[in-house]
């Protein structure tokens, strides 16, 4: 049984969507189905690169392991998805309906109503077992804080900071991607490759962008590279701050090389700004993953992103997840709240039900046949770590549902309120995958 759901927080009347599945385990999930919103909006367009191809990359590994006979046979894998946002404080929020049936006490004994009869619960929030998210490093951070204080295992597939490697701070933080120090690296080994010595940087302010420059910064100098300009794009910016970063990198023009870690805004901004200044081919960049395989940045920018090397994480992709994705349609698909959306961003067409709907000649309406056609290449560079991740929880569940209840298939008593201190240290930590997965938890 599957179901999107909206409930109520209690601190504001706005319903908060989430994509669920029931089941006996129920595994969360946070993913940045929409951009960042601007001004006092928390969320802005549909991000039709990183969000939904994402969210359905685990809903579609949840279903594979409970067809396999061989993971928690006896217990049906359930979900509980919710959107970030691309925001931290956002997705804090969200994190709540997380730990909510933490607090939740389905002892109604003590909700007696003034005529003296029995409260009967309403609605008894979901207790999830692990989650899994968010993409972004500055998601992902804030979330770890919450979900640490509840004992709750995290799984990260996107957030490469180094910062969360820190295990005194983010002890139920692990992530089936590298940290940004081997990323650092691998930008310093293809500027020694071309025997560049003198480049310059440019880097988005917060944690991802600043950690990961510092990194690079530190290697290039025990590599004898120097840096020339050293800008740093600040988290609210315009296009003046674009304007003023492309006239810092033109007073070093000895520094054709510019190494970019940024935010996939921050560098849709600089190219935009490149190409105001028509700049075409004056520089090479090479950029961090976030800006990887997204089209956003150098559409429209072509001329200016000439020549560019960009970084995405080495991945393989989950070819049966392509036929799963490629055969979604809005009627079929109701267990994502947000696909509908989605699918008119993606066709540019609008899903009218309503049959009073005005006639307006200039809105295409979708069909509902259109296609989500394209070839493997295309599949998100990071849905196998989605994939690394679910599998990673099942099977560390599987293996703590052997051990607590070896006379059943089911949950036991022992297994009744899952101990995540138990979960993380006793089993996530010692998974160990029979060619389902290609890379360790980190
Ligand atoms: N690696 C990232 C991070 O925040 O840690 C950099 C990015 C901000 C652009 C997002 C990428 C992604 O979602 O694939 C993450």
């Amino acid at each position: 049984m599957f179901q999107s759901t909206s409930s109520f927080n209690n601190r504001s009347a706005k319903p908060i969507a989430s994509a669920f599945l029931a089941g006996d385990i129920i595994l969360g999930g946070l993913f940045p189905v929409h951009h960042k919103g601007i001004g006092e909006q928390p969320c802005g367009e549909i991000n039709t690169d990183r969000g939904i191809e994402r969210l359905e990359a685990m809903l579609f590994t949840i279903d594979e392991i409970n067809r396999d006979p061989s993971i928690l046979p006896g217990i049906h894998l359930g979900a509980s998805l919710y959107d970030t946002c691309a925001r931290g404080t956002y997705a804090l929020e969200q994190s709540l309906e997380f730990i909510r049936a933490s607090f939740y006490s389905l002892d109604t004994s003590e909700f007696v109503c003034s005529d003296g009869s029995q409260a009967t619960a309403k609605l008894s929030p979901t207790k999830v077992t692990g989650v899994v998210g968010g993409s972004y490093s500055t998601v992902s951070m804030q979330v770890a804080n919450l979900l640490r204080l509840f004992k709750l295992p995290q799984v990260s597939y996107a957030s490469t900071s180094a910062s969360l490697s820190d295990k005194t701070r983010y002890d139920y933080f692990l992530r089936t991607v590298p940290p940004d120090t081997l990323q650092a690296k691998a930008l310093v080994d293809i500027v020694q490759e071309f025997n560049w010595t003198y480049v310059s940087t440019v880097s988005s302010e917060g944690e991802y962008g600043s950690s990961g420059i510092d990194y690079f910064q530190q290697e290039a100098r025990a590599k004898n590279i120097c840096i020339a300009a050293n800008v740093k794009i600040p988290a609210k910016s315009t296009n003046a701050t674009f304007d003023r970063t492309i006239r810092d990198l033109l007073e070093k023009p000895e520094a054709k090389v510019v190494i970019v870690f940024v935010r996939i805004e921050d560098a849709k901004g600089l190219l935009d700004a490149a190409t105001r200044f028509n700049l075409t081919g004056q520089h090479v960049w090479v950029a961090s993953d976030a800006w990887g395989r997204q089209d956003a940045p150098v559409k429209d920018n072509q001329l200016a992103a000439q020549g560019a090397i960009t970084l995405e994480l080495q991945s393989t992709p989950i070819k049966t997840f392509e036929s799963y994705f490629q055969n979604l349609n809005p009627r079929g698909n109701k267990r994502n709240p947000w696909f509908r959306e989605y699918w008119e961003a993606i066709n540019k067409c609008s899903w009218k039900e309503n049959k009073y709907t005005s006639t307006s000649r200039n809105i295409r309406y979708c069909t509902g046949a259109e296609k989500l056609t394209r070839k493997i290449t295309q599949q998100e560079g990071k849905v196998q770590f989605i994939y690394d991740a679910v599998y990673a929880l099942a099977i560390a569940l599987d293996t703590m549902q052997k051990t607590l209840c070896p006379n059943t298939t089911r949950l036991c008593r022992a297994m009744e309120r899952i101990d995540g201190e138990r979960l993380l240290k006793d089993f996530l930590l010692n998974v160990s995958f029979n060619g389902k997965c290609l890379i360790e938890l980190y």
